[in-house]
């Protein structure tokens, strides 16, 4: 019988660490750890790196950068990586893990040895973004503004306790307002486009669920595009997709946590009777498709499993 692929999570008991943990029970790939108390000896973890087909980080940026130049060190072995922080989601050589970007997305995380995983608001952003923009219906330097909200798992061990141990977080704030959010650079790339979108974050009162939207007005479309063509370009880029599926129906309301505990991605089209304007929303769970599942999802490609 051939040995089941081994795999480190350095960061494996901050917030979307455990939440790949729980989920690699249901792959046939030994998890190898170390004790909780051990989480930041470097020494360690290196050994441990050294031993395995797969790292998985799950730690802060500057932490990330700092375990792959470690791993980097390595003589012989050189162990895949999949970085689940904003570090390394635009260097050229790191592969891109949203499997679902283009044909072919999947094939390059498969035999990448660097895989960055996407950041969560990013992935509901560039799902709806990416296809319209390469179909030409949003020009790429269209004046594009995004608003999402995230369930406040998303700011990690901190913001939970703020909001489940202290309880001195507010039930809904807006954040980022300078308008310089850490995702902003992966989603100009990945979308395509030349300019900057605004993008306005939020956090509301739930542990997990997200909602990325983004308004447009159908008369400032390239090509004349009309509703009828961004439902049919979504659709069929999401037509053989096992996560991201395009939506029918036009829901009049959307939760935030509709699909927590989830690792899918819904994308729904909202118009009106006159059809001159649109939301685009993708709804999903900011450790799932937005984290930690779409972690799993990296990692079976990478490892074959
Ligand atoms: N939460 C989310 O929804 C998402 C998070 N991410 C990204 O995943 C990464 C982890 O985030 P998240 O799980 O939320 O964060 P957490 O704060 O919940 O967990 C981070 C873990 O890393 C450990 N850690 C911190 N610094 C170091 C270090 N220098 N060396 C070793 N271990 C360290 C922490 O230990 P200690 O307990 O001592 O703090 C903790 O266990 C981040 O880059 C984040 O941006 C990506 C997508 C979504
Ligand atoms: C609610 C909240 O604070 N969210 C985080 C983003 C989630 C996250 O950790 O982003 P990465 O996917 O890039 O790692 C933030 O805005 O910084």
């Amino acid at each position: 019988m051939s040995q089941m692929p081994k795999i480190f999570i350095d960061g494996e008991y901050g917030t979307t660490g455990l939440g790949i943990r729980q989920r690699l029970g249901n792959l046939p790939v030994q998890v190898c750890s170390i004790p909780v108390e051990q989480r930041h000896d470097m020494k360690k973890r290196l050994d441990m790196m050294a031993q395995v087909d797969l790292v998985v980080l799950c730690l802060p940026d500057d932490a990330s950068r700092e375990s792959v130049a470690a791993i980097q060190s390595l003589s012989g072995h050189h162990p895949k990586v999949l970085d689940a922080s904003t570090a390394f989601r635009t260097h050229p050589d790191w592969v891109y893990g949203f499997a679902e970007l283009d044909l072919g997305q999947a094939e390059k995380i498969k035999s990448a040895p660097l895989v960055a995983n996407p950041g969560c608001y990013s992935s509901g952003a560039i799902a709806l973004l990416h296809p319209l923009v390469k179909a030409g219906i949003i020009a790429q330097d269209y004046p594009l503004t995004i608003n999402a909200v995230s369930g406040y798992s998303g700011g990690g061990k901190q913001m939970i306790a703020s909001y489940e141990v202290t309880k001195d977080a507010p039930p809904f704030m807006l954040y980022g307002l300078s308008l310089q959010h850490k995702h902003l650079p992966e989603i100009v790339h990945y979308a395509g486009l030349s300019r900057e979108p605004i993008f306005v974050p939020s956090v509301g009162n739930f542990a997990q669920g997200m909602i990325v939207s983004v308004p447009l007005h159908i008369d400032t479309l390239s090509n004349d595009a009309d509703v009828s063509d961004i439902r049919l370009c979504l659709k069929h880029h999401y037509e053989t997709a096992e996560f991201v599926r395009f939506m029918k129906d036009q829901p009049a309301k959307l939760a935030g946590d509709m699909l927590a505990h989830t690792d899918q991605m819904e994308l729904h089209i909202h118009t009106n009777e006159r059809k001159d304007m649109v939301v685009l929303t993708a709804t999903f769970d900011n450790l799932g498709k937005g984290a930690s599942g779409a972690a799993i999802q990296n990692i079976r490609l990478m490892l074959g499993v």
